[in-house]
């Protein structure tokens, strides 16, 4: 099944039915739900529930046992770089050069998903800002702090143009405040057409979401 005409074209994300197993063990229950452009998707639930099986098929990193998964039309996983340039995603660990510091690796990524132009670099630096790190980012990876590290992370996901962004608990190791800036940046960037699935346990960010996704265990 899959959703037809305007709604095809508005439909990002899409899954129908589609389930998790690994041998006797379910990793996630058969799950329906269409995410639009536009849209901030929170799925919530209890630990073991699914939240990140479901994040890591729709990241290309699993696969549906029974059912489908579709991101912008298409199965997920796919190696064509046009897709790929499309799906922006932190689940799991992202990798960090040790020896760049983070002015150079946010650049280096920019560059590499939007050119290697003037403009790239200074969107960069905006956002940078915006995650407020600029004061951090002669720095290298070890000389953050937990917290500073995942805005750091944050900020290697959301520097790619990417239209649909797939975030593991962006809340980690977060102060209040600087979930409250996170919301407000996520926000700004559904705004600006992007659709958002997030997986959460932090109020704030489910609350500010535009929809939600509930996985039960029963
Ligand atoms: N490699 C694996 N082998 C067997 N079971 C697994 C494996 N990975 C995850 N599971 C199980 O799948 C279920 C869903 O795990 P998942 O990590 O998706 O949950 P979650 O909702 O993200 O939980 P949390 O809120 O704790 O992060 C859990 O019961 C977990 O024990």
């Amino acid at each position: 099944m899959s959703l037809s005409g305007h709604a095809a074209e508005r439909t990002r994300v899409e899954c129908v039915e589609a389930s998790v197993r690994l041998l006797d063990t379910t990793l996630l229950r058969p799950t329906t739900f269409a995410a639009s452009a536009g849209e901030w998707w929170s799925v919530t639930g209890p630990n073991g529930s699914g939240k990140s099986t479901l994040l890591r098929v729709l990241a290309g990193r699993a696969s549906p046992s029974e059912g489908t998964c579709r991101v912008l039309g298409r199965p997920v996983g796919s190696s064509d770089p046009s897709h790929r340039r499309e799906i922006a995603s932190l689940v799991d660990s992202v990798p960090v050069a040790s020896d760049m510091t983070l002015r150079e690796q946010l650049g280096m990524v920019a560059a590499s998903w939007s050119g290697n132009t003037p403009a790239a670099a200074e969107d960069a630096v905006r956002l940078a800002g915006e995650l407020r790190l600029t004061h951090l980012l002669d720095r290298f990876p070890h000389e953050l702090s937990s917290g500073q590290l995942q805005l750091f992370l944050m900020s290697l996901v959301l520097v790619r143009p990417g239209q649909v962004v797939i975030l593991d608990e962006p809340e980690r190791h977060l102060d209040s405040d600087h979930v409250k800036n996170l919301a407000d940046i996520l926000q700004q960037r559904c705004r600006q057409g992007a659709t958002i699935i997030m997986a959460s346990h932090d109020s704030t960010l489910i609350d500010t979401a535009d929809r939600r996704l509930e996985l039960n265990y029963g």
